[in-house]
Formats: structure tokens, sequence, C-alpha cells
């Protein structure tokens, strides 16, 4: 029903509402609004779209199975269409903490793919006898079965659109710089103290092997999200909706996002167990954690100019300081450590949120889904604009590199298989009291003639990586 100034009446089981006739979302949203003012965070777009082509395939679905008209179905479609082309994307208004399981975002979902489906079929916004948000959007559906496959088409479209290209692209740019450090020895640090030297170009290598072993195991990870319990309906029976309907929508949604999905062999198991979802923020986390640890090193190895290692120098991208002029900080590392630290809290949360669930249903869903999405996506952003901002730009400082790497006093370890442990001990202690350099402490001692010890503590030798075939 309208009335005179632009206002829409709507009704549920609870009441009446009048709404603003220019919104098309309806009454649920419309006390979900009010219900939860919490954080002013709104659904991820990611999160929206997968709502969406859930909803897109489940309409075409039901309307080749019979149980809605083929008119309905296709009005349904096209506001889909329009919806992921762009179009109305400031209806999704519902707070990221609500309604347990996400029903207050679905049925937000709902209702703006109804009322848009309406205005398609020449009809008005709120006239839900003809098409409902409930009775025909919704047909053979429950946020219990769409929540949980959301989540997982989300979590692939966020991993294929972002953290994936960005993952490349970060190895990319480490490989390059191992090739171009690759003669540049500097002193390699245990505990924070000198030790053996390395390649720099090594230590590129290496984190670039270690961002391929995260790809590979975040891959393994979300292969389980390819397994929908769309059709299991509200308690995974699938009550209410066509036998074939299951099937036909995971292929269906498997050519909408052109990723392999298929439908779980047991409907409940996969609606209540959060594990596809703890299994694939674990090894987001696990990510994370090695990222850090990455952009902690790079801090490091950047630290000074005047007063630390100084041994690579980051790309100055901004003025550092607001107050001691000249200075320029290593900002996108630094990013990049508290992205992480982000992702590793939202892991925490997740993993909280999994163990809740009851009997057939874990409310905890609205949490879960947008921690996911958010970290992968945060993650992947973060990833891409090191790259982009920092990795490619780094130089190496040879000379610093070289001068740590020559007064490194575990340069001794490769005097042990010939003047013994215990001599070489004595002679880094004498070197750190006296001042006097390992070589001269040798031949002063004359445990070794020059022609040997030269050979022995030739640091492009003593730095070099083993043959990984020999
Ligand atoms: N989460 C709801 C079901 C739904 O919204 O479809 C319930 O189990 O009460």
């Amino acid at each position: 029903m309208s009335t005179a100034d632009n206002f829409r009446i709507e009704k549920d089981s609870m009441g009446e509402w009048q709404i603003p006739d220019t919104v098309y979302y309806g009454i649920q949203t419309c006390r979900a609004i009010e219900n939860f003012p919490i954080s002013g965070l709104k659904p991820l777009p990611t999160y929206v779209d997968a709502c969406l082509l859930i909803k897109k395939a489940t309409a075409i679905a039901n309307a080749e199975l019979g149980c809605i008209s083929e008119e309905l179905g296709q009005s349904i479609v096209q506001a889909a269409d329009e919806i992921l082309q762009g179009q109305l994307r400031d209806q999704f208004v519902v707070d990221v903490y609500q309604a347990g399981a996400g029903t207050s975002h679905h049925m937000n979902v709902n209702e703006v793919l109804a009322n848009r489906a309406l205005e398609l079929l020449g009809d008005r916004k709120g006239n839900y006898g003809r098409v409902s948000p409930n009775d025909h959007v919704n047909y053979g559906q429950s946020t219990n079965d769409v929540i949980p496959t959301a989540i997982r088409i989300g979590g692939l479209l966020a991993l294929d659109r972002t953290l994936f290209p960005a993952l490349k692209k970060a190895i990319a740019a480490m490989e390059a710089k191992a090739i171009a450090f690759q003669e540049i020895v500097k002193s390699g640090r245990t505990h924070l103290q000198d030790a053996v030297p390395v390649r720099l170009g090594e230590s590129f290598r290496a984190w670039a092997y270690i961002l391929r072993d995260h790809e590979r195991r975040i891959t393994t990870a979300a292969e389980d999200l390819r397994v929908l319990g769309l059709g299991g309906s509200a308690a995974g029976t699938g009550m209410n909706t066509h036998p074939q309907y299951r099937f036909r929508v995971a292929e269906l949604l498997s050519e909408l996002i052109g990723q392999p999905l298929r439908s779980a062999p047991h409907l409940m198991a996969v609606m209540q167990s959060m594990a596809p979802f703890v299994n694939v923020s674990g090894s987001i986390r696990n990510l994370a954690q090695d990222l850090a640890k990455i952009s902690h090193d790079l801090r490091l190895m950047d630290s000074g100019p005047k007063t630390g290692f100084k041994e690579i120098q980051l790309p100055p991208v901004q003025p550092g300081s607001s107050i001691m002029p000249g200075k320029y900080n290593p900002v996108m590392a630094e990013m990049t450590s508290m992205v992480c630290f982000q992702v590793m809290g939202y892991d925490q949360a997740i993993a909280l949120a999994a163990q809740a669930g009851q009997l057939e249903l874990n409310v905890m869903m609205p949490l879960i889904a947008y921690n996911l999405i958010q970290s992968i996506e945060i993650l992947g952003n973060t990833i891409a604009a090191l790259s982009d901002r920092c990795l490619v730009g780094i130089e190496a400082n040879p000379d610093r590199c070289l001068h740590y790497a020559e007064g490194s006093l575990a340069l001794v370890t490769a005097l042990n298989t010939h003047i013994g442990y215990l001599n070489a001990a004595a002679i880094a202690k004498e070197s750190l009291e006296t001042g006097k350099s390992l070589r001269q402490l040798v031949l002063e001692k004359g445990l070794m003639d020059e022609a040997q010890l030269a050979e022995v503590l030739d640091l492009e030798t003593m730095s070099q990586m083993p043959n990984p075939t020999a």
C-alpha cells in the first residue's frame, strides 16, 4: 500500500512499518537497522555478490523446475544481474554484527531483489503478493543453507580476485630481487647476533619460496569451500525444495563463478560445521604470520640510515615525519605488519565463533563471513600494495652488506674444521677484546698459512647455497 507522501506501508508478522518509497529494502531490513546500530560496518561487496549469485542460481533452478513462474524467475535474475553490475549497491545496509545466522542480511537481499523485480514487472515496490521476498526470491531456501554457501562463494571470489593475484605479484617481485642481488654477500644473523655469511639474493629467494608454499596451502584449504550445503534449507533435510534443486543450483553456481562446485553428500553436515572456514582462515593466518616476519625483516634491514643496518633501501614513498625533516619511514612494511596482526585477530574470532554452533545451526556465521572475506581481501590488497610500492623498488647497499659480512665474528665458523672449535672460539674472543681481525690473529699464532686462510675465509664460497639437485 502506498501513501500520498511517497512512503509505503509494509506488513510482517509483528506489525506495520512506514518505509520511504525510494528504498528497495523492506520491513525486515528496517527492523534490523533499528535493532543493530553496532559498528557502522556494512556487508562486504564480495559477500553481497556471493548472495546475489546464489539468488540468481536459485531463481533459475526454481523456474526450470516449475517451482516459481518463468516470469518471476526472469525478473529476479534480471534484478540480481543489475545489482551485480553495480546498481542499488547502497541498499545493503544491515550492520555486520546482526541477527544470528545472518537472517537480517539475507532478508535484506531478498527484499531488495523482490522490490526491484516488481519494478521490472511494471509493478510497485512492496506488492509482495506478486513477488514475495520469502515465497519467491527465497523459494526453497533458508538463511541456514544460503549463508554458509555465501561464505564459501565469497571466500572463493575473494581469493580469486584479490589474494592469489597479489601473491603471484609478490613472488615475482621477490624472485626478481633474488636474481639482482645474487652476488651480494651479507652477514647472516641468528638470535640477532652475528652469524655466518649469506647472499642477499638468497634471502629474497627464500621469501619467494615461503610465499609459494602459502599459496599452495591456501589453495588446498579452499578446496573444501567447493562443497555446498545449498538445498538443505532450514535443517539440512531439504524441506520445501524440489529433489533436483540442490544439484542444479550447484551446477548453475559453478557456471556463474567459473569454478568447480558440487553439492555435499550430506547437507546437514556442511551446514552445521564451520570447519572449512576455520581451515581457510587458519591458512590465511599462517600466511599473515610469515608475512609479518618478512615485513619486520625488511624494516630491520632498511634501518638507519646512519644508526642502523641499511643493507637495503626501501623506496621512500612519502615524508615520514611530521616534525623530523628528511626522514623516510618504511611505511609500506609497517602497514603490512598491522594488517597481518588484524588478520590473526580475525582468525581468533573465527575460531571462537566456529565452536559455538548448536545442534543443526551455527548462528555465529555473520562474524565468520565478515572476518574471513575481510581477511582475504585486506591481506590481498596489502600484498599487492607492498609489491607495487615497496618490493619492486628495493635497492641493495652492497658495500654496507660486505662491511658487516667481513666484520662478523661468526666467520670463525669456517675455521672449525681446520683448527678446532675451541681454538676458533678463543680467536673470536680475542678479536672482540683487542679489535684485531680474525685473519691477523690466526696468522700471528701460526695456526694456518696465508694461502690456506684466504681460501677458507672466502666469503663468496662460504655464502654459496648447496646445489639442490646434488
Ligand atoms: N536462521 C533462521 C532460518 C532462516 O532465516 O531462514 C532460523 O533458523 O530460525
